[in-house]
């Protein structure tokens, strides 16, 4: 079976600032995501955490009037730095939306590959089918889509094209994954079974993930970001260690009062 994944990657988000035309949003935020590691950004509504997700794989400069300040280095080269191609941020640190995006009247096995065509990579027949079977493995699908990967992507259930989307993210061998809020279109079951396709991967793989959920927080990551934007206040980092910690033992009170659903 093909190998999917590259060698393990952190990411190093320094000082970034973000704006929306002269509205700025983010302010100076810093936060490193080790290799390997599930990274939980949590917070209230508002306060820019998938902001500075999409900072990190070059998403937030596409949006009109959007501009930003700070680095991000992908094991310590900055995504950002000039001459750097927009298209390698974006094959290195995939993304997975809320809503599942497969193309609907694709069949399964051409939207695992459909990120190909867009990096421009050429692989054989053989290898193709390898790797569609390895990312839907690693996705958690392979066993209930082996028999129909010639069925459209849009025939599946939510919970298996949000796998589905995984599988075409992994199929460009990315080093980090971002997933802005995964689960929030889907069942709790469908919910868990994400959740075990997230702790599966991270031991191949730098996951990043956006979550209003708490349980599904403490669950899933091993390090925890806590943004506020106080008072129309630019959105910062308050707090962020690991997750027992930012749960258990949280040195900023706003933190705790988060965590335990007193506010937000
Ligand atoms: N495209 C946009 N144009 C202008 N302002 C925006 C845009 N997207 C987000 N904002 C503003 O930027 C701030 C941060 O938004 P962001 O979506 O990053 O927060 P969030 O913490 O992810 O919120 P939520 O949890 O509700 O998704 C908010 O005040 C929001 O209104």
């Amino acid at each position: 079976m093909t190998q999917v994944m590259s060698a393990l990657a952190e990411i190093d988000a320094r000082a970034v600032s973000a704006w929306f035309g002269e509205r700025k949003v983010l302010d100076r935020v810093s936060l490193l995501m080790p290799a390997g590691t599930v990274t939980a950004l949590i917070g209230p509504s508002g306060c820019g955490k998938s902001t500075f997700l999409r900072t990190l794989n070059r998403m937030h400069e596409l949006i009109p009037g959007a501009s930003l300040a700070g680095e991000v280095r992908l094991s310590g080269a900055d995504i950002y730095e000039p001459g750097r191609k927009l298209t390698d941020a974006r094959r290195q640190i995939g993304m997975v939306f809320q809503k599942p995006n497969p193309f609907p009247a694709m069949s399964i096995y051409d939207n695992v590959v459909a990120g190909l065509r867009l990096t421009g990579t050429r692989v054989s027949k053989s290898a193709k089918d390898d790797l569609v079977e390895s990312c839907l493995a690693k996705a958690g699908l392979w066993a209930e889509v082996r028999d129909r990967l010639r069925q459209p992507g849009g025939a599946l259930s939510g919970g298996q094209q949000q796998r589905l989307c995984i599988a075409r993210s992994l199929a460009v061998r990315p080093k980090v994954l971002l997933m802005d809020e995964p689960c929030s279109a889907l069942d709790p079951t469908s919910t868990r079974r994400i959740e075990q396709t997230i702790a599966e991967l991270a031991h191949e793989i730098t996951i990043v993930i956006v979550t209003h959920n708490m349980q599904q927080a403490a669950r899933v990551s091993q390090q925890c970001a806590f943004f506020l934007a106080e008072h129309g206040t630019p959105g910062v980092i308050v707090e962020a260690g690991p997750t027992e910690t930012i749960f258990g033992s949280p040195s900023d009170e706003r933190t705790s009062d988060y965590v335990h659903g007193r506010f937000g």
